[in-house]
This record gives structure tokens, C-alpha cells and sequence, in this order.
């Protein structure tokens, strides 16, 4: 078994529960609310952005340049996608500029940014890669699952086309023969560390969604209000 095989088996059931969040079952059923599409759209844009950094500063790691090449153009993809989201579908869903400015990271959102910028500056080159490499590959199978449970006349059918692109699914499969690669050179140390990075980013996914669908806030929210 490939690494990466072994990374996918050791969270299957993870990767399962995450199938079964409220968020994507009523994505594909068409039944999401607005409220909590436009909520995870704003967070998802905020991640992209940390996302492309963290790729930016994974990029600047490789040991050869077919790394560069490979992370270095995922980190421009990154934004070219957030920017598409302001000019598409926070347009179509009704999020201004001002509203887009005036909301900050969920809890989740901050977690999940946070932990991959980090572990891209701190952590050895492999360990950087295997903790970006959720973001790609439990994405993109989540977005096969929706895909083909899809109903017909889902209003949230544009946006589920986004994750159907084969060219999405070769990226995955490059990102993937990379931590092979990695894992192969790599010391037992680094390897049982990739799959740590691994699982913790798995585990933010699964709360991405669920934050999302919980329309989460800070706790302290309410604290926060100026007085009267
Ligand atoms: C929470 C969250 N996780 C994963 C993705 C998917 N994604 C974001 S950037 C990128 C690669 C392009 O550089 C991919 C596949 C997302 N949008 N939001």
C-alpha cells in the first residue's frame, strides 16, 4: 500500500463521518439553507487566502523545483478561486464587499488557517505537504460524493459543478505521488509526523462544515457588544 493509500485508510472513518454532515447531505438535497451557504462562503474565502500562503511558504521548502513549480502554482490557484467567489457567487448570494470586510474568522476558520501556516513555517517539508494535503483530497472526494447524489434542479448546482473538474482530481493524484515520494525518503519520525499533520487537517475539514452549518461565532460575541 502507498503511503497516501495508508493516509486515506487510517481516517476513513473520519473521512465517512464528514460524508454524512448535515452541511453536505442538505447541500446535495438542495435543502441548505442561503444563511449557512453564504456563512461557509465567507469563511472559505478568508481560508483561501491563509490556504495560498501556506502553500507560498510549502513551495519555498521543496527539495527540487518540480516542487516549486507544483505548490507555487497551487498557492496562485488558491487566490485566483477566492477572487472568483467575490465576482461569482457571493455576488449571485447576495454578500456585499462591506459585509465580506466586516466578518471575521470563525473559531474554526482561525484554527484551520492558523494550522497550516504554522506547520508550513515550522514544520520539515513533508509534514508540510501531508497537513495541506486534506484540503485537497477529502475535498475533492466529498465533492464526487455531492456530486453524484445531487437532485436535479439543486440551487446549489453551479457551485457543486466546481468540484466535478478532472483537473482537480489530477492535482490531487500529483499532490499525492509527492507525499509518496516524501514518505519514501523520509525518516519513521517524519512519516508518523505526516500522518499527524494528516489527521489534523482532516479533522479541521470535518469542522470547517460543521462550523459552517452551526453558523458558528466567537463565544464571546454577545460579550462584545458595545454596552448601552
Ligand atoms: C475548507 C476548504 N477546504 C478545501 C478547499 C478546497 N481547495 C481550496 S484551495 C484548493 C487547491 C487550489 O489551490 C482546494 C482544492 C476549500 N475550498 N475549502
Amino acid at each position: 500500500m502507498s503511503f497516501s493509500q495508508s493516509l486515506w485508510q487510517a481516517n476513513e472513518a473520519l473521512f465517512q463521518s464528514t460524508l454524512q454532515l448535515p452541511f453536505n447531505r442538505e447541500l446535495a438535497a438542495g435543502t441548505l439553507s442561503r444563511e449557512r451557504f453564504r456563512h461557509y462562503m465567507i469563511q472559505d474565502a478568508h481560508y483561501l487566502v491563509a490556504y495560498g500562503r501556506a502553500l507560498a511558504v510549502t513551495a519555498a521548502k521543496s527539495d527540487n523545483a518540480e516542487g516549486v513549480v507544483q505548490f507555487a502554482n497551487a498557492a496562485n490557484e488558491a487566490v485566483v478561486v477566492e477572487r472568483s467567489l467575490h465576482d461569482g457567487f457571493m455576488r449571485d448570494f447576495g454578500i456585499t464587499a462591506e459585509q465580506f470586510a466586516a466578518t471575521p474568522l470563525t473559531p474554526a476558520c482561525q484554527h484551520y488557517t492558523s494550522y497550516l501556516v504554522a506547520t508550513a513555517w515550522s514544520a520539515p517539508y513533508p509534514v508540510a505537504v501531508a497537513a495541506l494535503l486534506p484540503c485537497f483530497w477529502i475535498y475533492a472526494e466529498v465533492g464526487r460524493d455531492i456530486h453524484a447524489r445531487s437532485v436535479a434542479g439543486n440551487p446549489y448546482q453551479a457551485w457543486i459543478d466546481t468540484y466535478a473538474s478532472e483537473e482537480f482530481h489530477a492535482l490531487v493524484r500529483a499532490v499525492c505521488a509527492t507525499v509518496d515520494r516524501l514518505a519514501d525518503e523520509a525518516a519513521p519520525a517524519t512519516r508518523t509526523a505526516m500522518h499527524a499533520a494528516y489527521r489534523d487537517a482532516a479533522r479541521l475539514e470535518w469542522m470547517f462544515w460543521d462550523s459552517a452549518y452551526c453558523l458558528a461565532q466567537w463565544p464571546t460575541a454577545a460579550a462584545e457588544l458595545p454596552k448601552k
